[in-house]
């Protein structure tokens, strides 16, 4: 498991574990952390000097001590320390730490320096982070912003709300650090919303704090571990009949591309047979795909199966029809798109969905989710996992809210957030790739949490793919992404991938 932390978790844990130790051993730790990571990425490098930025509390108390410990750890660091003090007394670890900072011999700054320094170290605001950043510190975080120096932050970057992932406002800043040392455990706003592109690579440094102290995590990152029990090399006595039907209830007029994306990703993604009901007559074959079969949606039968509903679907009477009368009925469904948004505004629907017994993926972006819920998808982005939460609950069902960081919710359960994909995904059609691989690991077998997981994570890790290969982020193009899809599944099965 990786385990996700909130706020209110992480200090409880450090209350637990701070009873048992020396005053100050925790901050300690973190210092001696960060100075050893520091150290790290400044092997080989011929600038060896290093920036660290100390805020009012103790995210500045873990700087002072690591600019200590480096200033001593004679490997040739020049160490300069901008301590921007609050109006409060600083705590009594943290004003330890600037003693011994002091004593290190450690160079106090005023302002930023004029050339660039191998580091910047951001122990400017961690957890205790309460309102946008304002003043000096806002001064110093947009400066460095604009400059672009390599930042390392401790804990949380600088103006980052660590549970949600959004910049604390209104109107805030955040410190974009290329590496975050997080503290004690994984905390949950670094991999969601803004998070991932303000935070970058995360790594943990538990501070020697023994598993016992941490309660149940509260959320846990996407790895193929989550759902490897799906992952079935096929028996050689099998037929298209082993692998299930998937249906895309979609493609109504001048949007029948929606539905041809979907099933092309349920064919490569291995259903067995895959149609598309269409809610226009349009076209009768796909000729890059004929392999998929065309059938009239007004008389489709949708009690059975596994659907896809929602690709290009529309907003007709028709699209409304058909979704009547498939909510009540036994066959599997990934709801997305105009499906999320026809039940966003019909109660009646909404009762239907609530009332489902089969399994049911629904697959929302964030304006999506704001339909469901009746909130902005502001109110969504500013808690994805909450809104998530929220929807999985009110539907019974199990919900992939997109966008980057995508989180992964089932009612009452923990949620779980997805690392894989690229803004190379941000372009129209990859959602419904994603249905189409929803639908077609349902088809085959897979439970839909499962279903959803492994989906979620072989669609970023396809697009991942492209982009090592040339392939985007720029002009990745949606279409482009069931082979990759194709590819990595087949990695999964047969070995050969990294089950990150
Ligand atoms: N305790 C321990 O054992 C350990 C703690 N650890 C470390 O401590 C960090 C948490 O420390 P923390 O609670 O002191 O909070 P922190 O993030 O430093 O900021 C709070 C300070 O900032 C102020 N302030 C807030 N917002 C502001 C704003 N916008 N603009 C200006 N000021 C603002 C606020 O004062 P206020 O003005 O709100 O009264 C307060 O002075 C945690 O992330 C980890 O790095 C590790 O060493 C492990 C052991
Ligand atoms: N910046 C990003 N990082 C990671 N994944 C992304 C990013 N932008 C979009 N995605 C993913 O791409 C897909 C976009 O889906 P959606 O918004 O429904 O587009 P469409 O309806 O046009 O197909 C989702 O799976 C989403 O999580
Ligand atoms: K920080």
């Amino acid at each position: 498991m990786k385990p996700l932390y909130s706020v209110a978790q992480i200090r409880a844990v450090e209350q637990l574990v701070a009873a048992t130790l020396e005053p100050g051993a925790l901050m300690q730790r973190a210092g001696q952390a960060a100075a050893n990571g520091v150290l790290a990425l400044l092997a080989g490098q011929a600038n060896r000097s290093v920036l660290l930025l100390a805020g009012p509390g103790n995210n500045g108390g873990d700087a002072l001590e690591a600019a200590a410990n480096l200033a001593g750890a004679g490997a040739g660091i020049d160490v300069a320390v901008i301590y921007l003090a609050g109006s409060a007394l600083a705590s009594a670890e943290t004003a330890q730490a600037l003693g011994r900072a002091h004593d290190a011999q450690v160079r106090f700054l005023d302002a930023l320096p004029d050339s660039a320094p191998a580091l910047v170290v951001d122990g400017l605001f961690g957890i205790g982070l309460a309102r946008a950043l304002d003043g000096a510190a806002r001064v110093m975080v947009e400066a460095l912003n604009a400059l672009g120096w390599p930042v390392l932050a401790l804990d949380v970057p600088s103006g980052l709300d660590a549970d949600t992932g959004a910049i604390v406002g209104p109107d805030g800043v955040a410190l974009r650090a290329g590496r975050t040392l997080a503290f004690i455990g994984n905390k949950i706003g670094l991999h969601t919303f803004e998070g991932r592109d303000v935070a970058g690579e995360v790594e943990v440094a538990s501070l020697a704090i023994d598993a016992h102290y941490f309660p149940p995590a509260s959320a846990e990152l996407n790895q193929a571990a989550l759902f490897a029990n799906q992952l079935k090399p096929r028996a050689n006595n099998s037929h298209k009949g082993s692998f299930g039907d998937v249906a895309i209830v979609g493609g109504a007029r001048g949007m029948a591309g929606a539905a041809m994306l979907t099933a092309r990703a349920a064919l490569y993604s291995g259903a067995g047979r895959v149609l598309v009901a269409a809610l226009d007559p349009g076209p009768a074959f796909d000729s890059v795909q004929p392999e998929i079969m065309f059938r009239d949606g007004a008389t489709y039968p949708l009690g059975v199966g596994t659907l896809v509903m929602g690709p290009g679907m529309g907003g007709s009477a028709l699209a409304m029809d058909m979704l009547a009368r498939a909510l009540p009925g036994a066959a599997a469904l990934v709801l997305d798109a105009d499906a999320l948004n026809l039940i966003g505004a019909s109660v009646d629907l909404q009762k239907r969905l609530g009332a489902r017994t089969a399994p049911t993926i629904l697959t929302p972006h964030p304006l999506e989710a704001a339909r469901l819920l009746g909130i902005s998808s502001l109110e969504v982005q500013r808690d994805r996992l909450a809104a998530a939460r929220a929807i999985a609950n009110r539907f019974n069902a199990i919900v992939v809210l997109k966008g980057s960081g995508s989180v992964i919710a089932a009612p009452g359960g923990a949620a779980v957030i997805n690392t894989s994909g690229n803004p190379g995904l941000a372009s129209a059609g990859t959602g419904d790739v994603l249905a189409g691989i929803c639908g077609s690991l349902l088809a085959q077998g897979w439970p839909a949490r499962e279903a959803a997981l492994g989906a979620v994570w072989i669609h970023g890790t396809a697009a991942d793919r492209l982009v090592s290969q040339g392939i985007g982020p720029i002009g990745l193009c949606a279409s482009e992404l069931p082979q990759a899809v194709r590819a990595v599944l087949n990695e999964l099965v047969y070995g050969t991938a990294k089950n990150g």
